[in-house]
């Protein structure tokens, strides 16, 4: 289980995560809902351990150890993936390079490039494409697949399904879906409420860096207008 308890973050004096409290229980998928500029990135940014924010108070725990103060790289090392917004890929690079240069060496099972190009069969016909040859979709569905090959048993991802045309965002949402009965966890940022509230058990809404809500998806699902009163959106 992941557990963000009273987490604060800032860039320089700016206080941009207030004290956010939010769990990920094993094998479940939460959507962490809010408009632009409230402090999704920075939240994870900060589980992450990536600095800028820097994290000045409260903790994150996974599995009971604390991950707060320690490097990305020791954290990644704990099975915690992150899928990068704007998806980060290297425009020279093949997709079966992408795959290939990540794979952990602690990695002896799970997941391999061929499991992995069974459940992205677009990547596998494009295996030879170049990070620059690739289509958005094809792009999120590389990061998507670059991140399992640390074996995570916790994906953190960040807006997915950013700047996808609708049929992508289906084919994610199905991506997703598998990732969960594979038995992983994800901790998804969303700006889309319906994207989320298909894939995401919980939800929770960030305001200027607070968590002001929170929601099992499946009684939101008939009935979001508590969520949109939080989100403006319709
Ligand atoms: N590198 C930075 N330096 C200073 N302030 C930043 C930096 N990155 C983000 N911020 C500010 O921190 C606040 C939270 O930003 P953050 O990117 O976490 O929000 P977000 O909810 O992920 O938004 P978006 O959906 O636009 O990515 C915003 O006010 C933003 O302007």
């Amino acid at each position: 289980m992941l557990e963000i308890r009273d987490l604060h973050s800032f860039y320089g004096e700016a206080h941009v995560v207030q004290g956010a409290s939010l769990t990920v229980r094993d094998g479940e998928v939460v959507a962490l809902l809010g408009r632009n500029g409230m402090g999704k990135t920075s939240l994870i940014r900060s589980v992450m351990g990536l600095s800028a924010p820097q994290v000045r108070q409260g903790s994150v725990a996974w599995k009971g150890e604390v991950l707060t103060g320690m490097k990305s790289h020791e954290i990644a090392g704990r099975k915690i993936a992150l899928v990068p917004q704007g998806r980060r890929l290297f425009p020279s690079l093949t997709v079966t390079e992408h795959l290939t240069m990540i794979k952990s060496a602690r990695a002896r099972n799970g997941w391999t490039v061929d499991r992995v190009m069974e459940l992205f069969p677009r990547l596998a016909e494009r295996r030879q494409h170049r990070g620059n040859q690739l289509s958005g979709g094809e792009r999120q569905m590389l990061a998507v697949a670059r991140a399992l090959m640390i074996d995570p048993e916790l994906i953190l991802m960040d807006e997915p399904s950013e700047g996808l045309a609708p049929v992508m965002v289906q084919h994610l949402e199905g991506i997703i879906a598998r990732l969960k009965e594979a038995g992983l966890a994800i901790l998804l940022v969303e700006q889309n409420l319906y994207s989320a509230l298909a894939v995401a058990d919980r939800v929770y809404v960030i305001e200027t860096g607070k968590i002001v809500h929170e929601a099992d998806a499946s009684a939101l699902v008939d009935n979001p207008q508590s969520l949109i009163r939080f989100l403006g959106v319709h």
